[in-house]
């Protein structure tokens, strides 16, 4: 549909998109051929950004509470919050389950600069437009790729359809699309410069997510 925002960027950035929700790692659960060592690899990454994901949500309810003028928009991201509290709890409950040590999980760089890239989206200097359409990229990437791994061709090995399900599940589906009608109204009153920054940031988010995937064969 013209003067959709959001619609126009996932054709006109199909490639990079389709980079980040198809990457090999996520190739690898769906075909069942994925080494359990990798798996361990990104469970532990993946705690630690989850860690720094926390605030930046935090900060997100802050820049909604004081811009938005949908008083929904701030249930919505709430569901969020709420909801890491309880991935959190599971990242620790999966992570004994797989003999991964989160106490002793050394970031690694791609990690480390997804973490700084959120840490840049906290300054108050950065508006509620950029930063909702950044949240919407980060759990739209991780909802496409894993729900992938849930589709009736996958043979997705047993003991990973948990995770899978965590975020490849219908309602997180309906999460990532409340999040998208907002970051979508928000866009279509931005101005032309919030637009340019919005975009960039989604693209940023795409190859960040594709750095993180590629972290999982511990090769950095
Ligand atoms: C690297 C990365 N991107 C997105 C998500 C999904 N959001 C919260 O869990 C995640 N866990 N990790």
């Amino acid at each position: 549909m013209e003067g959709d925002i959001i619609e126009t960027w996932l054709r006109k950035h199909r490639f990079s998109y389709i980079g980040a929700t198809r990457h090999p790692f996520i190739l690898s659960i769906h075909d069942g051929s994925i080494d359990l060592n990798n798996f361990k690899n990104w469970l532990g990454q993946d705690y630690v950004f989850v860690r720094a994901f926390v605030p930046f949500v935090a900060s997100l309810l802050i820049k909604a509470w004081k811009e938005s003028d949908d008083n929904s928009d701030v249930d919505v991201i709430l569901g969020g919050v709420a909801s890491l509290s309880d991935e959190i709890a599971w990242f620790k409950n999966e992570s004994s389950k797989w003999d991964v040590a989160l106490a002793n999980i050394v970031p690694q760089n791609a990690n480390q600069e997804y973490c700084r890239f959120l840490e840049g989206l906290i300054d108050p200097d950065v508006g509620y437009t950029v930063a909702i359409t950044a949240f919407w990229a980060i759990e739209t990437v991780y909802h496409d790729s894993y729900a992938h791994c849930l589709d009736d061709d996958s043979r997705t090995p047993e003991e990973l359809r948990e995770t899978c399900k965590r975020w490849g599940n219908d309602d997180f589906g309906q999460y990532c699309q409340s999040l998208q009608s907002i970051a979508t109204r928000r866009l279509a009153k931005a101005s032309n410069d919030v637009i340019a920054k919005a975009e960039a940031v989604f693209l940023q988010v795409l190859e960040l997510e594709v750095d993180f995937w590629n972290m999982s064969n511990g090769k950095n």
